[in-house]
């Protein structure tokens, strides 16, 4: 039986389910001559370890454990009695990368959805470990951590952090290597702002549909991030760096839906949730009701041109592909010199915890050739 070391940075929404997900795959695993042996999970302040990592691992009733204490709303360190700081849980992670990246080998899962991580996977590669993302950030930090991490493509797996589990990533892979340029992607790439927008054509008040967004799992843990702009300009600026422009996220043109005296250093994400929120809905409404007077609706678009990395409201007419798009679908066309009068088209469920999760799962098997 094949097996691949995991190791789970983050264990919220996606990480909770992915762990869910592993255990329920079981049989079928088996079945396929694999296990996922998970080493070790860890939160923003604590890492549970397998005591023997070599060999060992988190037994399922141990992650069952996690995902229970986790889902309570408690720390890791209420399962491992053991609270760490952050210091000391990136020095446990190299420990064991260190220790089995170069025998056994090993899968670093990143389902955080902070900006810290990047720094240990960039450690990790020299190990020779494989990296599995959902979290955008570190794909979208400097070009210098961003070319580390994608120095071993074959190493590295990212489907998840655009479209959840769509194939979006693998589709454009296999477009690139096969030399077809690719010189255009428009779509709508956020679960959140796809919901948001299609919710507000029936009426319901801004602030209300983004308050489900958040408790269906569509959100990011602070929904500014994608009320912002910034989670699909994370997006768009993977699939540039995928093309190869040499961007960064300050190029990007972004229009963000509240205003400055809202953002995260001003206002704590209670009161905006709460307060701020609320105060957004009369201009939101009366924006929806002015383009539907046109027969149009509201769409957050992502366009990537040659030139052009862009994400910001479009007035679309409601039966064009985006204006017909509903609940949290992403859709995405890509222009290419095959793909050239008509897109490859790529639709469906683009946010929630059970496809993001999936998402990651396959992309774990996908590498697990590169396990003895
Ligand atoms: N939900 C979705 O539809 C999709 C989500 N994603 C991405 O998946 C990721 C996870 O999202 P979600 O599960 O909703 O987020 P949550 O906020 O629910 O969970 C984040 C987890 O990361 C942990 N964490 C925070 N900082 C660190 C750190 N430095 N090291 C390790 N763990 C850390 C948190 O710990 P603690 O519990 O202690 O706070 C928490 O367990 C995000 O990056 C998101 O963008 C991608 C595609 C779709
Ligand atoms: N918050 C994101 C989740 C997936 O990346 C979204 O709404 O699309």
């Amino acid at each position: 039986m094949k097996k691949i070391p995991l190791i789970l940075m983050g264990c919220g929404g996606v990480g909770r389910q992915l762990l869910q997900h592993i255990v329920s795959c079981r049989s079928l695993h088996a079945k396929q001559g694999v296990r996922l042996r998970v080493v070790g999970v860890c939160d923003s302040n604590s890492l549970i370890v397998a005591s023997d990592v070599i060999n060992g691992e988190v037994d399922d009733v141990g992650l069952t454990q996690v995902c229970k204490a986790k889902s309570n709303g408690a720390s890791l360190a209420t399962v491992s009695s053991h609270a760490m700081s952050g210091q000391e849980v990136t020095s446990k992670i190299i420990e064991v990368v260190s220790l089995l990246g170069n025998s056994t080998g090993l899968a670093v899962v990143d389902c955080s959805a902070s900006s810290e991580t990047a720094g240990i996977l960039s450690q990790v590669v020299d190990f020779g470990c494989c990296v599995v993302l959902a979290n955008k950030k570190p794909l979208t930090a400097s070009l210098e951590v961003y070319d580390k991490l994608v120095s071993l493509p074959r190493r590295i797996r990212h489907e998840s952090t655009v479209g959840a589990g769509l194939p979006v990533i693998a589709a454009l892979n296999r477009i690139i290597s096969s030399g077809d340029p690719v010189h255009r992607i428009v779509g709508s790439l956020s679960g959140t702002l796809g919901y948001v927008m299609s919710e507000l054509q029936t009426g319901k008040p801004f602030s209300k549909v983004v308050t489900v967004a958040k408790s269906l799992g569509y959100t990011e843990p602070d929904p500014r991030d994608d009320l912002g702009g910034m989670d699909v300009a994370r997006k768009a600026l993977i699939l540039a760096r995928l093309l190869g422009h040499r961007l960064t996220l300050d190029s990007l043109k972004i229009e963000s839906l509240y205003p400055v005296e809202m953002r995260p250093s001003v206002m704590p994400i209670e009161d905006f949730l709460v307060n701020g929120l609320p105060q957004l809905d009369a201009d939101i409404q009366d924006r929806i009701t002015k383009a539907s007077s046109k027969g149009n609706v509201l769409r957050y678009v992502c366009l990537i041109e040659k030139t052009r990395c862009e994400v910001g409201i479009q007035e679309l007419p409601k039966d064009s592909p985006l204006g017909r798009l509903r609940g949290s679908d992403n859709l995405l066309e890509i222009y290419s010199r095959c793909y050239n009068e008509q897109p490859l088209v790529i639709q469906g469920a683009g946010a929630g915890n059970d496809t993001t999760a999936a998402g990651v799962l396959a992309d774990i098997l996908d590498i697990q050739d590169l396990f003895p």
